[in-house]
Order: C-alpha cells, then structure tokens, then sequence
C-alpha cells in the first residue's frame, strides 16, 4: 500500500543543513496499522508529513497504491492527496464553522453536491459517535469529541490511508483510549491503512499491528509489536517497552541475590519469555516436579497485546548441578525464550 524508499530530508538551515530523514525505508500493507516511535527530534513528524508531501522529500520515494507521490505535479498530486486524510495533535478544527461544517469542508472544496454531502457527513458523524454534536461549535467539545470530528473530516472523502500525527499525545488516558478504540473499529469496519506516530509505547501496543522505531533520521528496528516488545534488538527500543512494561528486577531483591552470590549460596540465574501458548501452560511446576530443582522467582510480569499473551519471569534456580542442567533443558525444550543472567 505505502513504500518508502531511501527517503531523505534535509532542511537547509542558517547554521547548516540538518539531515531529518537519513536513508528511510518501509512498506505499510493495505489494511495495516503501523506505528512509528521516537523521541522528541527523531524524524517523526518529518517522515509522516512527507508520505503526503507536506513535506517535499530531498532525496527518494513515496509509492501510495501504485502511485509515485514524488513524481507528481502539482495538479496531480492534489487529486492524489484524496487518498490519504490526515488527523493532528491539536485538532487543527476551524473554530467558525460547526462540526457538520467542519467535515463538510474537504467535501465542499471537492465540489460534491449539497444533498451528497449532507449524507456523507451524517454518515460520518455517526461512525465517530457524534451525531447528536453537528450543530455544535469546536469551542463547545471536549478533546475527544474534537478528535472524534478530526477523523470524521479526515475520512469524509473516503481515504485509503489516514495519517495519525500523535493524534492522541493530547489527550487524558482514558480521553486516548476510546480514540484508539475509534482508529481500530474504523481499521476494522472500513480496511483502512493507518500510519501513525507516537512518542509513547502504549499506543503503539493497544492497535498497531507493526512498528517502526525511529532514530536520529534512521529506522533502528521494525517489525510485528510482539516481535519487538519480545526480542527487542535496540536500547532506544528497550527503553520505550521499559516506560510500560517493566523488566527491571527491583532494587531490594537485587541486593538480597547480590548477597546470596557474594556468600556463594546463589544458585543459577535465569530469564524465561513467554509468548502465546506457551504463556498458558504451567511450565514452572512441572519443571519443579519433573527435574527436582527449587525454583525462586525473583520477577516477573505478564501482559498481553491483543490476544497474545506474553510475560518474563526472572527465576533462580537451585539445586545439584545435574538437576539444574535437566532443568535448562527442560525448559528449551518448551520452546521458550531461555537466557541464563550472569548477573542481577
Ligand atoms: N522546517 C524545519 N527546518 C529545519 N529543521 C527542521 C525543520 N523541521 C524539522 N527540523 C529538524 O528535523 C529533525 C526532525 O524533526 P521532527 O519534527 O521530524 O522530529 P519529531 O520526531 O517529530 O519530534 P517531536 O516529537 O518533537 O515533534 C529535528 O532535528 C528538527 O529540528
């Protein structure tokens, strides 16, 4: 649906060209939801805003459904642009016209007749739950309704793809919650591809199918989330799962193991992932049972992104040196992710 090919971006600036995008590439399929996280400064709203070339690229290609976006005039490219709505941080509502009005507008400047256009915003307003909210104004909404009339007008064209532009960082949890929920009922109801960029890790985890982790310009990782909230690869990934989910062993059982190892009664220090089926099964006790080991678990947690559920367990394992070399193969043999942790 979107391919993205060695993108780069420089803007020139008085202090020197800054190199936004350096060398990006990705490919989005129809129907998907692809998050892109960074930090503040990484390229986000550069690479976001240059799918739809609000942002000209320097160097490179964007290929919507077939089409080069790069190499379209500018006739060419406005007819294109229908393909792809857009929703932002701040709304960006006019604050003049009601929120019938508001989605109305990409349906005026498209020339649609007034009855078409009265149908397709009632249609609209419906999908997002706002029906009873048309004749009101921007000023009278709450942030989720502003959204909510956001993706009305965003998809009032019917779009293939709409562009999220953290298009909830401004919202209270709860508020972000039903907006993801909204995105995913649409994703669903409508096959829509939706890109979106985020600084936070939950959003990318509650509806993204796929994810991008952006970098100083670079992509550094990209895969399924429960690839990459699994087997993570990057520390700037590490450190965005790390923000929700923790799996960090606190500081009091760390230096109670620190102890047992210093007086050389620590036993064997491992980390057991587990991911879908395996997380179900109660792997422990029968490794408990069947090899004779003791088993003291030091941390854990489990989480689950839609309906795979998937956890760490941090456990020390003490027994004979046999029992426990059973134990690791017991437990590899479940075809778990298995690290024996040198340390705490
Ligand atoms: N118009 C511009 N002129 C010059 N430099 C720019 C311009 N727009 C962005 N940049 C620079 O490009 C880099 C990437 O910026 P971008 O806004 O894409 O990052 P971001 O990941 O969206 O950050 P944030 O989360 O803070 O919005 C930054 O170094 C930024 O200063």
């Amino acid at each position: 649906m979107i391919e993205i090919k060695n993108l780069r971006k420089i803007f020139p600036t008085q202090n020197g060209p800054v190199v936004a995008l350096d060398g990006i590439n990705l490919r989005i399929e129809a129907g998907e939801i692809y998050g892109i996280i960074g930090l503040s400064g990484a390229g986000k709203s550069t690479l976001i805003r240059c799918i739809n070339m609000l942002e000209k690229p320097t160097e490179g290609q964007v290929i919507v459904d077939g089409q080069n976006f790069t190499s379209l005039n500018a006739r060419q490219l406005r007819e294109a642009r229908r393909q792809i709505g857009m929703i932002f941080q701040h709304f960006n509502l006019l604050s003049s016209r009601t929120v019938f009005a508001n989605v109305a507008f990409p349906l005026e400047i498209a020339g649609l007749p007034r009855q078409l256009i009265r149908e397709k915003v009632s249609e609209m307003l419906e999908l997002v739950g706002l029906s009873d909210k048309a004749h009101a104004y921007p000023s009278q909404l709450s942030g989720g309704q502003k959204q909510r009339v956001g993706i009305a007008r965003a998809l009032a064209n019917d779009p293939k793809v709409l562009l999220c532009d953290e298009a909830t960082s401004a919202l209270d949890p709860r508020t972000t919650r039903s907006i993801l929920h909204l995105l995913r009922d649409i994703n669903e109801k409508l096959n829509l591809t939706i890109v979106l960029i985020t600084h936070e890790m939950q959003v990318i985890k509650e509806i993204c199918d796929k994810v991008a982790v952006i970098e100083d310009g670079k992509i550094v990782e990209e895969g399924p989330v429960i690839d990459i909230f699994t087997r993570p690869r990057s520390a700037t990934t590490r450190k965005f799962i790390n923000s929700i989910i923790n799996t960090e062993i606190p500081e009091p059982i760390r230096t109670r193991f620190k102890n047992r190892t210093a007086n050389g009664t620590a036993g064997k220090l491992i980390r057991i992932s587990f991911i879908g089926e395996t997380a179900k099964e109660p792997v422990i006790s029968s490794m408990v049972q069947q090899c004779q080991v003791r088993a003291n678990v030091l941390y854990g947690n489990i989480d689950h992104i839609k309906d795979t559920i998937f956890g760490t367990l941090t456990l020390e394992l003490q027994g004979k040196d046999s029992e426990v070399e059973e134990a690791l193969r017991f437990l590899k043999e479940k075809r778990l992710q298995l690290e024996v942790l040198s340390d705490v």
